[in-house]
């Protein structure tokens, strides 16, 4: 097969989608209409229309109103049952998402809401289609550190069924430092912790989330190819990248795809990941996210074999599941075989 399909069947992880990221726009209409939310657009195209960004703030302001929509355990269960069948049908076997719990508590929509309809549908999806998956609190980093000390204590009863946290929004201003006991605290719970830095923000950004905040994954992680020994550090101890191309190219942190940092960082031996960010804004889940860097940097069969590889080791699952899915993985390989 060409190596376009090879890419699009091989078995993968996605490691950094924002659930409400996923709202396409008629999802986002229908949810609209149903829980009697008023949104500026009337259609689809609309939508699309209004889905052009410049910058990452210009991004999260959308975002944001787009969680509006959001209202009961159905909405959550819906868009997130939507988001793994889209998945699995790009051969997505594990995936690990992020929820944004401050943005649908500010519009006061609670816990059981948010989480009761995720959990379940994360569980027809295992039932259904075999895909697991994994919920990260996406913690907010223009808000207050008070706050998300606050969000991780009220999601305590839900301790065992969530992954662990991350932190997004507007980066440039708001430094990882701002965060350092609420990933401590985070850590003591045996949560698994991972940070966007290095997206908008330097290269400094990323070292402090790996000094201070003493994260297991770097979300982006674009601008660490500032600092060589930052690289170098990134390389001996194995700290994962989930880069997310499209998203990059929609929100002008890079020019091409041609001159992404995805490739001077395959070059570095970095490990990266290809994943999707907000698929429904960026127009692209994770296949064409892989497809366009293939196309763009000629990957060869066996760098798209090595993404592949890297998403399930850099994966908060325990060994077991990850040398089941490397079989997954083998198995594929051995199988499949690309047309020069
Ligand atoms: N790309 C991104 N960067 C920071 N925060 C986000 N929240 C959702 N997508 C994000
Ligand atoms: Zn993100």
């Amino acid at each position: 097969m060409l190596i376009e399909e090879f890419c699009r069947q091989m078995p993968k992880a996605e490691l950094h989608v924002h659930l409400e990221g996923t709202i396409e726009p008629d999802m986002l209409l229908r949810l609209a209409n149903r829980n009697d939310i008023a949104l500026p657009w009337e259609n689809e195209q609309q939508v699309r229309e209004a889905y052009h960004f410049t910058c990452l703030q210009d991004f999260l302001t959308l975002f944001y109103n787009g969680c509006r929509v959001l209202t009961r355990a159905d909405d959550f269960y819906d868009i997130t049952l939507a988001y793994l069948k889209r998945a699995k049908d790009d051969n997505v076997i594990h995936a690990e998402m992020f929820l944004s719990p401050q943005s649908h508590l500010a519009n006061r929509v609670g816990w059981n809401e948010m989480l009761d309809g995720t959990l379940a549908a994360m569980a027809a999806a295992q039932h259904d289609w075999g895909i697991t998956s994994g919920v990260l609190l996406g913690l907010q980093r223009h808000r207050s550190e008070q706050e998300a000390i606050d969000i991780l204590r009220e999601a305590m009863p839900w301790r065992d069924k969530l992954l662990g946290i991350g932190l997004g929004g507007a980066e440039q201003g708001n430094p990882p430092r701002k965060f350092e006991r609420v990933f401590r605290k985070a850590k003591s719970y045996g949560f698994y912790l991972t940070a966007h830095a290095g997206e908008e923000g330097p290269a400094e950004y990323v070292r402090e989330s790996i000094e201070r905040l003493g994260v297991d994954r770097i979300d982006h992680g674009n601008a660490c190819l500032d600092d060589p020994a930052l690289v170098a550090h990134l390389v001996e101890s194995g700290i994962a990248l989930t880069v997310c191309p499209l998203s990059n190219l929609r929100l002008n942190v890079e020019s091409s795809l041609k001159e992404h940092s995805l490739n001077k960082m395959l070059k570095k031996d970095l490990k990266v990941t290809i994943n999707s960010d907000d698929p429904a804004y960026f127009n692209g889940y994770i296949n064409d996210n892989l497809v366009a860097c293939q196309q763009a940097l000629s990957l060869t069969e066996q760098q798209c074999l090595m993404l592949g590889r890297n998403s399930i080791e850099a994966a908060f699952l325990d060994t077991n599941q990850k040398n089941q899915y490397f079989g997954v993985i083998d198995k594929f390989a051995a199988h499949t075989a690309v047309t020069p």
